[in-house]
């Protein structure tokens, strides 16, 4: 294992943990709430233009108060795993939407109506007062971004409770950098 594996798989386990206190204390404090209607606010001076959320996994703050609440100004969708190593596919979704269980654990529409976001809501197990982030390691979202950067500008919003943040994330030059991160306290713009 090399150095840099080693260095992120230590991070992604204090990440977990974390996250997963983070998730815990929120249930009493509505901390979950309050950063959707911080990501609601931030996002609506972009009504109209195509956003992908993403269905909560685990520990993961739960984005659909926010995406319901975009989704009455403008398309919202959220990612489908075509493949490892691929970028992600984002499908419309509304409230309304049937869901079946999808590869990676997260949900997905029934039915697909392929999405071009431009902006995206991000999950992450850890965030840095940079706009780095760290993932579960499969690399989806910074393949993502990578190429839907390729044609045009794509806002990343990293959304997240704030005791996931941790110092010094950005270390390879394929982590895609966000735009924002939004959590219950505060939107951190890069
Ligand atoms: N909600 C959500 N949807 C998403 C992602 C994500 O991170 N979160 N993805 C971003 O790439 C893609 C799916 N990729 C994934 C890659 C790895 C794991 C994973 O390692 N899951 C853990 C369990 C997570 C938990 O319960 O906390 C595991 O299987 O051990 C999950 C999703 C697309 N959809
Ligand atoms: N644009 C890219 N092109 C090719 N490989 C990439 C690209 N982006 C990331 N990778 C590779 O994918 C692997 C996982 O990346 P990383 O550890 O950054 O995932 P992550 O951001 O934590 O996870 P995720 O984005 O799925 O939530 C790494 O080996 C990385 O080199």
């Amino acid at each position: 294992m090399s150095d840099l594996t080693a260095r992120k798989a230590a991070l992604r386990a204090e990440a977990r943990q974390l996250r997963q206190a983070a998730h815990d204390a929120a249930r009493e404090s509505d901390a979950a709430g309050q950063a959707c209607r911080l990501l609601t606010g931030f996002l609506s001076g972009r009504a109209g233009q195509a956003i992908a959320g993403y269905m909560p996994i685990g520990t993961e703050l739960d984005p659909r108060p926010a995406m319901a609440e975009l989704a009455r100004l403008g398309p919202v969708a959220v990612p489908v795993v075509e493949a490892p190593a691929a970028p992600l596919r984002f499908d419309l979704w509304t409230p309304e939407t049937e869901m079946v269980a999808g590869a990676f654990g997260a949900a997905v529409p029934a039915r697909s109506e392929p999405v071009e976001p431009d902006v995206l809501i991000v999950p992450l197990l850890a965030f840095d007062r940079a706009g780095h982030r760290l993932g579960y390691g499969g690399g989806f979202y910074d393949r993502t971004l990578a190429r839907l950067r390729e044609g045009r500008d794509v806002f990343a919003v990293g959304l997240a409770f704030a005791g996931q943040e941790l110092s010094g994330l950005g270390l390879e030059p394929t982590d895609a950098p966000l735009d924002a991160v939004v959590t219950e306290r505060e939107v951190l713009t890069f």
